[in-house]
């Protein structure tokens, strides 16, 4: 599209909440920017990076035999989904990099590398060893536990 460059650059979550925040801004539209509707249209693009891969089975990794126009298209669907996400965690007052950072944290403490190698199921299907009861309890019941306080926040 015209007018519209590449950067070589890195891009942060920080930069995208704020040029966001910009565009909402220059056109008025913080007024609609509310969280349900941005939770609405995030969802909606969601349906269209889903039309996407509709029927055509499962694809390999990396896309190999998509035209670059196709590629470009998930790019930008795949964006939409990210500026709402960004958005609405920004109009909801959610630092999404570190909460995304300490959902990592709680992730790795669910799903022990040790007892989740090469297994697809879900914690409450993993059978964890601590437990003395050797019930099938998941793995990630005591996660709230096993954060400091300081990371709980
Ligand atoms: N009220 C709005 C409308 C749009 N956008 C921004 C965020 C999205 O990145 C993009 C969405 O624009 P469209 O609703 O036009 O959706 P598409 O870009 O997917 O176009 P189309 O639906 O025609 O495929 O524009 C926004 O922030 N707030």
């Amino acid at each position: 599209m015209a007018g519209v460059e590449e950067r070589e650059s890195e891009v942060t979550l920080d930069e995208l909440k704020k040029k966001m925040a910009d565009f909402a801004r220059e056109r008025d539209w913080d007024q609609f920017h509310s969280p349900r509707n941005l939770l609405l249209a995030l969802v909606g693009e969601v349906g269209e990076l889903s039309e996407i891969f509709q029927w055509k089975g499962e694809v390999p990794r990396g896309l190999p035999d998509w035209e670059e126009e196709e590629r470009q298209h998930l790019g930008e669907e795949l964006s939409d989904v990210l500026l709402y996400l960004v958005r609405l965690s920004d109009i909801c007052g959610v630092d999404l990099g570190q909460a995304a950072l300490r959902k990592l944290q709680l992730n790795a403490i669910k799903y022990p590398a040790k007892l989740c190698k090469g297994s697809s199921k879900k914690h409450t299907q993993v059978n964890n060893n601590n437990n003395s009861n050797n019930s099938s309890v998941g793995v990630g019941v005591d996660v709230q536990f096993s954060l400091s306080s300081e990371q709980k926040q």
